[in-house]
């Protein structure tokens, strides 16, 4: 068993100086998809679930699938976290059900649609980094405003993260990792006009805290899988993401968790209207939703070299989380 805290895969990644992916799961076949890029290409791995996920799925079905990947990959540093939760509640349910990793995002409050404020974010925080700790599971949460479907939150009401006050978040909580927030954003329409990430505002806030950083909304959102969707009857005009230059500059510049989504969705939704479109005779399940596991490995392949997490699988013994737990104990 290789499951590990979060916080295992992101301090070993800062040392390397290499990036790694977080990659949302809500089936079968996206888990399945990331590990076997995972084993090809000999990479740790943060696989993680939204409150949507867990609600589409339950938590019980993608705990379990989840929790196969781990047990079918025994030599790979696997990390099961929670996306978002918004709640010490949420936290707790995935805690007891086995996930090594959860993220509390303060910015929003329980509703998920209503922005809280600074005091609230760091008290739900810490009530989430206590109930953790002693378990030996590791937390991220998030200082600043993502903008899209950063739920409820609209577009035009995203607030960079403010460098002081990370720096302030970061030692009033004890978290393990931080999100901010630098341009990016949630889904296939981050930016009307040519992309470009606040790397100055990135800077300053590595310059000021040493937890690993994490990037939400960081979907390249390739245009040849926008075109590919389109060619086969989809209708996605105007689609864009973050340039890969701009992932790879961040990882320089010290984010070590790169979170996407979107990119596997687009890349499952190509593959499967691919089959409808050129064989629509099809019928079994298997036929498209084969194809698209296979396309989605491809890309997670793909993301595991350019994030340069490929090739650093075995470069640590894992540490489980009754090891974490003593760490934390002693802190
Ligand atoms: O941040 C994400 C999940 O938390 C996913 O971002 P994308 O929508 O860019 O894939
Ligand atoms: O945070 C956003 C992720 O892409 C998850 O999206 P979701 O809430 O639709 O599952
Ligand atoms: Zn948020
Ligand atoms: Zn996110």
């Amino acid at each position: 068993m290789a499951l590990v805290p979060a916080k295992q895969i992101l301090d070993e990644a800062k040392k390397g100086g290499y990036g790694v992916g977080a990659y949302n799961v809500n089936n079968m076949e996206q888990i399945q998809a990331i590990m076997d890029a995972a084993k090809e290409t000999q990479s740790p791995v943060i696989i993680q679930a939204s409150r949507g996920a867990l609600k589409y799925a339950s938590f019980t079905y993608l705990g379990y699938l989840m929790k196969a990947a781990v047990i079918e990959n025994p030599d790979i540093p696997v990390a099961m976290h929670l996306d978002h939760g918004n709640s010490l509640e949420s936290a707790i349910k995935a805690i007891d059900l086995g996930f090594s990793s959860v993220m509390i995002d303060g910015s929003l409050l329980e509703d998920g649609k209503t922005a809280s404020d600074y005091a609230y974010n760091v008290k739900v925080t810490k009530s989430v980094v206590e109930y953790a700790h002693a378990r030996g599971v590791s937390v991220e949460a998030e200082i600043g405003t993502l903008g899209g479907i950063e739920d409820g939150v609209g577009s035009g009401t995203i607030h960079l993260t403010d460098p002081q006050e990370a720096k302030k978040f970061v030692e009033a909580t004890g978290v393990d990792s931080l999100a901010i927030a630098i341009g990016t954003s949630h889904g296939a329409y981050k930016f009307k006009e040519t992309p470009k990430l606040a790397f100055d505002v990135l800077k300053e806030i590595r310059g000021l805290i040493n937890i690993p950083i994490v990037l939400h909304g960081a979907s390249s959102v390739p245009k040849a899988l926008i075109d590919e969707v389109n060619k086969y009857g989809g209708k996605m005009p105007g689609a864009q993401g973050v340039p890969i230059e701009q992932l790879q500059e961040s990882v320089k510049l010290g984010v070590q968790k790169i979170n996407v989504d979107t990119d596997g969705r687009l890349a499952i939704t190509a593959a499967i209207r691919k089959v409808f479109t050129e064989t629509p005779e099809k019928f079994d399940p298997r036929d498209y939703l084969g194809p698209a596991r296979t396309a989605l490995k491809n890309l997670i392949v793909t993301k595991m070299k350019d994030f340069g997490t490929a090739g650093h699988a075995k470069d640590y013994a894992p540490k489980s989380l009754e090891d974490y737990k003593k760490l934390y104990a002693s802190k």
